[in-house]
């Protein structure tokens, strides 16, 4: 398997958790779906305990922390069990941090100085987030001249008819977005439906 978090799976759900009991049905309908990635955002107060359940009982599925904005949380997400981690923007001490962990991580950067200053610390890889708010597909088409050497996870606002215009750019590697896992199929336990939102997005070109 590719150490680039780009190149894993086109998709990588980004799911808010309110219900612990929700973490491990979700984590095994997606792997179901055929795609073993999931990010649990860190908004809620299960999100930590719910990594920790889905790296025990869902351990094909690659498992991260999102949602990381203050150093401390990167160190709690990897005692949680998380294997990547993935920050909407990135301060040097937030960098700094999650690179402590050893873990591949995805920092967040949303204008052409936040990419140059990735860029300087070293990152090929990045998150654009909020990917539709800041310009969207075609904020990423205009940079990849200038900046051919940045690939990019756009992610916010992001849904499955979207998707394909930001996977078809040669400076993507793909895409995020909480469309996989709906607030109304959670609350529902409809397991059945993550699965074929989760299939549905196989077929996204990667
Ligand atoms: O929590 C984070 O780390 C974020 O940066 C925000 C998330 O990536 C978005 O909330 C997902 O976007 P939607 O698909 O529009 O829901």
């Amino acid at each position: 398997m590719t150490d680039s978090l780009l190149d894993r799976v086109p998709v990588i759900p980004v799911v808010v958790l309110h219900d612990l009991d929700h973490a491990v049905p979700v984590a095994r309908a997606l792997v179901e779906g055929g795609v073993p990635v999931i990010e649990l955002t860190l908004r809620t107060p299960v999100a930590l305990d719910a990594i920790e359940a889905i790296a025990t009982h869902v351990p094909e599925i690659l498992v991260g922390a999102g949602t990381i904005v203050a150093p401390a949380q990167a160190k709690d997400a990897l005692s949680a069990g998380a294997q990547f981690l993935v920050s909407p923007g990135t301060t040097e001490t937030l960098a700094a941090a999650m690179q402590d962990t050893g873990l591949p991580h995805l920092p967040g950067a949303a204008t052409v100085s936040e990419v140059l200053r990735l860029l300087e610390l070293g990152y090929s890889e990045m998150k654009f987030f909020p990917a539709e708010a800041s310009g969207g597909a075609d904020f990423l088409k205009s940079i990849g001249s200038p900046l051919p050497h940045a690939r990019f996870c756009p992610t916010g606002g992001i849904t499955a008819s979207s998707a394909a215009s930001y996977l078809s750019l040669p400076n993507v590697g793909c895409v995020g977005g909480s469309w996989l896992t709906p607030a109304d199929a959670l609350l529902d336990h409809d397991w059945d439906r993550i699965v074929r939102i989760a299939t549905e997005a196989t077929y996204l070109p990667s």
